[in-house]
Parts: structure tokens; C-alpha cells; sequence
């Protein structure tokens, strides 16, 4: 899947009011456009960033320069400017997120959820359950009750595989709201996940409010914070040292294993990769691939840690538990809290390595080979 999103801002926002257009209106110290636009940007699935504007906004300093996209210009509908969008997309490109300049707090998670049911579907987008009563009404008088089952209300980033995103768009009227609207008007099934209460659109004055409110909130004190543990094992066989979280220890015999068999190291790149819900080593690493042979497992680590800041997470701590009965930790620990630190590229008081004997039960306490065993923490702001 390569992906381009779409960030249709090309409105005039004449509900929402002001001098400028909604979307160049700042929020904070920037305009509400910028924020989903480097939502996008940072998100690793996404190849290309379209940005679509109004004719008239293409010379002024409105419009944020970074993060950099390929700049259109729109029509004098949403359809017209989707299509514009749809029209810049790169050669490569075969699967589209359409989302409006006008819902700065998109997040990753929903992001995710769209790209995740495109995998079996040709269109999906998030939406939530209309929970309230419905009336209708004139004259400020109810004059009835609408029924809610399977009524929801509709969100972006909306996504689709691009060629048939096109065809629809070539044969819409041109009216629609949104895309699933010219999706399903040319047959398309397009499925809902689940959107989010903060990804408002700001359509009214009193939405710049309520967007700086939930900023504050989901922005300010909420990080998103994962945890992931990994367990690892390795078996002793000839030699004369161990290699253990980065540290050559001797010892009367070596683990065997396809790499260096780092047990410590191993079970702290798992846990990352876990916090990821990216796989483990051996996904990444194949031992059938002979490249791996007697590699340095800092090759490993150090692939997980570049994984997980390439989402926007750093490390917040990690906890190893090496259990043996031989070789003693306590001499090298030090050592190896320092050149793990060195790898994960943070400071050594974040990283525990202790060490535990089984009391001479099981594999370990029979000294047949050693285990470890790791939680990590990664926080992104
Ligand atoms: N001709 C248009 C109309 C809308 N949009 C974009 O589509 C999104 C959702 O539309 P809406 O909230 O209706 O925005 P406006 O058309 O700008 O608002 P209004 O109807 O209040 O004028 C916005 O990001 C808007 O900039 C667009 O790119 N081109
Ligand atoms: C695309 C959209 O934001 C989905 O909720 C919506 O359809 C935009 O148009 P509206 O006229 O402001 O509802």
C-alpha cells in the first residue's frame, strides 16, 4: 500500500466566520490546517502529502510552507478540490486519505483504523454512532421523532483505493459532502470504523474554542504511552565468553545462536517491538537469512529503537531481568546499563539490567542456558 493523503483546505469557511478562512485561523501559535497536516506528515505510512487550496490563497503567507507538500489548487466544491488532489497523486500512489483542513485533532490512532480496513475493503472512514435522541423540528416546536439505529455521524481521513476513488469522482455529480457519498453513488461498498469524539470539524465560531479545549487535553497532558515485554532464551554450547545487554563477560562456555546470542539484548529489542505491535526479531531478522549470521545484536536493537522514532516514540525506560546461575551480573552491570543506554540513544538511569538465579531449578538453575526477560516503556509527546 502507498499511500498519499489529501488535505482538502480550499473553503472559504464562511459558517465558521473571521477575516480568514477557518482553516488559516491560528489556534495556539498556528493555523488549524497545520496541525493535521503534520499529523500526516509524521505518520510513517504516508508517502506523499497533497495539500488542496483556494485560488486565491496559493501567493499568501497563510497557508504553513512546512511541512512540505505538493500544493494544488481547488474548485468550488469539496468534490472539485478532492479531485483536484486526486489528480496530483504520484505515479506510485494507489490508495488515498481525504481529510478536511478543518479537523486539526485527527490522530494516528484513527489514521490507523482507515488504513487498516483498506487492507479488505475498497473505501473505508471513521464515524461514530449517533447516541443522542433526534428530533425534528420548525419553528423552534418538535414535530418528531427521528429513529437513530444505524445512524452516524461522518468523519474524516476518508480512505480508498485510488483508481476506483477516481472513476467515482469522474462520474459524481459534483455535490456530494464528502467522498464516501461519490463512492457509494458509483456502487462502492466502503466499510466504518471507529472515529473519534475529538476529531471535530471546525464548522462554527464556538468549534475554535472547543478544538483548543481538546488540544489542551488530548494534546498537552495525555502522551500516548505504550508498553511491550520480551522474553528470550539462548543455549550454552562451547567457548570461553557470553555477550549480555552489549558486554563481552568470560565465561567457561558461549550461547549458541544465529546471531551473537545476546539473550538481554534480544529481550529488550522484543519489547520494543512489542510496544510497536511491530513483530519481533525474528520477523525482522529472519534466522534463515544468512546475512544475520553472527551478527552483532546491537544491529537488532538499535533497528527497533530507529522503528519506534520513526513514529514518533522515544524510549522511557527499560527493565532486563537476566536469569542465571553463572556468570555473576553484578561486575558488569554497570557496564552494560552504559552501552545499552548508548544504543537506545538515552541517559543510563533509564535502563535497569539486574539478574536472578532460579535457586538451581529448571534450564537456567541446571545452567543449560540463560533467560531473559524485559519490559520497555516508549512515550511519544
Ligand atoms: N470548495 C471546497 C469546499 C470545501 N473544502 C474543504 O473541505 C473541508 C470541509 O468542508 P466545510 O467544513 O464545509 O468547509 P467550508 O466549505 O470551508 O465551510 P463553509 O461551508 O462553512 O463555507 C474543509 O477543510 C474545506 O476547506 C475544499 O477544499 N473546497
Ligand atoms: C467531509 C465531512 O467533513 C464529513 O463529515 C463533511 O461531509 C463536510 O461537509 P459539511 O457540509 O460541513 O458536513
Amino acid at each position: 500500500m502507498t499511500v498519499a493523503a489529501i488535505i482538502v483546505a480550499a473553503g472559504r469557511g464562511t459558517r465558521a466566520g473571521g477575516d480568514i478562512p477557518k482553516q488559516w485561523q491560528l489556534i495556539g501559535d498556528r493555523p488549524v490546517a497545520a496541525y493535521a497536516m503534520a499529523r500526516f506528515a509524521s505518520h510513517p505510512a504516508i508517502s506523499q502529502l497533497i495539500l488542496v487550496l483556494h485560488p486565491d490563497d496559493i501567493d499568501t503567507p497563510l497557508w504553513p510552507r512546512e511541512p512540505a507538500a505538493t500544493v494544488v489548487t481547488g474548485g468550488a466544491t469539496r468534490a472539485a478540490s478532492v479531485q483536484a488532489g486526486l489528480a496530483a497523486a504520484g505515479p506510485d500512489i494507489d490508495t488515498v486519505l481525504i481529510h478536511d483542513a478543518a479537523r486539526p485533532l485527527v490522530s494516528d490512532a484513527v489514521i490507523d483504523r482507515v488504513l487498516a480496513a483498506l487492507a479488505t475493503s475498497v473505501g473505508a472512514a471513521p464515524a461514530l454512532a449517533v447516541t443522542d435522541t433526534l428530533w425534528h423540528g420548525a419553528e423552534a416546536t418538535v414535530t418528531g421523532v427521528q429513529d437513530r439505529t444505524g445512524l452516524y455521524r461522518a468523519q474524516t481521513p476518508q480512505g480508498f483505493h485510488l483508481g476506483p476513488l477516481r472513476e467515482a469522482h469522474a462520474a459524481s455529480t459534483g455535490q456530494e459532502t464528502d467522498d464516501v457519498a461519490v463512492a457509494r453513488a458509483a456502487g462502492l461498498d466502503v466499510s466504518i470504523v471507529a472515529g473519534d469524539e475529538a476529531n471535530i470539524k471546525i464548522t462554527t465560531p464556538e468549534d475554535f474554542v472547543r478544538a483548543a479545549e481538546l488540544m489542551r487535553h488530548t494534546m498537552t497532558s495525555l502522551p500516548d504511552i505504550r508498553c511491550g515485554n520480551g522474553y528470550d532464551v539462548h543455549r550454552f554450547g562451547e567457548g570461553d565468553h557470553v555477550w549480555l545487554c552489549g558486554v563481552q563477560v568470560p565465561h567457561t562456555r558461549s550461547l549458541q545462536g544465529h546471531s551473537d546470542a545476546d539473550v538481554g539484548m534480544h529481550a529488550v529489542t522484543d519489547a520494543i517491538y512489542g510496544a510497536l505491535g511491530k513483530g519481533d526479531i525474528g520477523q525482522h531478522f529472519p534466522p534463515s537469512d544468512p546475512q544475520w549470521k553472527g551478527a552483532a545484536s546491537h544491529i537488532f536493537l538499535e533497528h527497533a529503537v530507529a522503528l519506534a522514532a520513526a513514529q514518533g516514540f522515544r524510549i522511557g525506560n527499560a527493565d532486563c531481568t537476566l536469569v542465571c546461575e553463572f556468570p555473576k551480573i553484578g561486575p558488569h552491570h554497570d557496564a552494560m546499563k552504559a552501552v545499552m543506554a548508548a544504543y537506545m540513544g538515552i541517559e543510563s538511569d533509564r535502563i535497569s539490567v539486574k539478574a536472578t538465579t532460579s535457586e538451581k531449578l529448571g534450564f537456567t538453575g541446571r545452567e543449560e542456558g540463560i533467560a531473559a526477560i524485559a519490559t520497555v516503556t516508549l512515550i511519544k509527546p
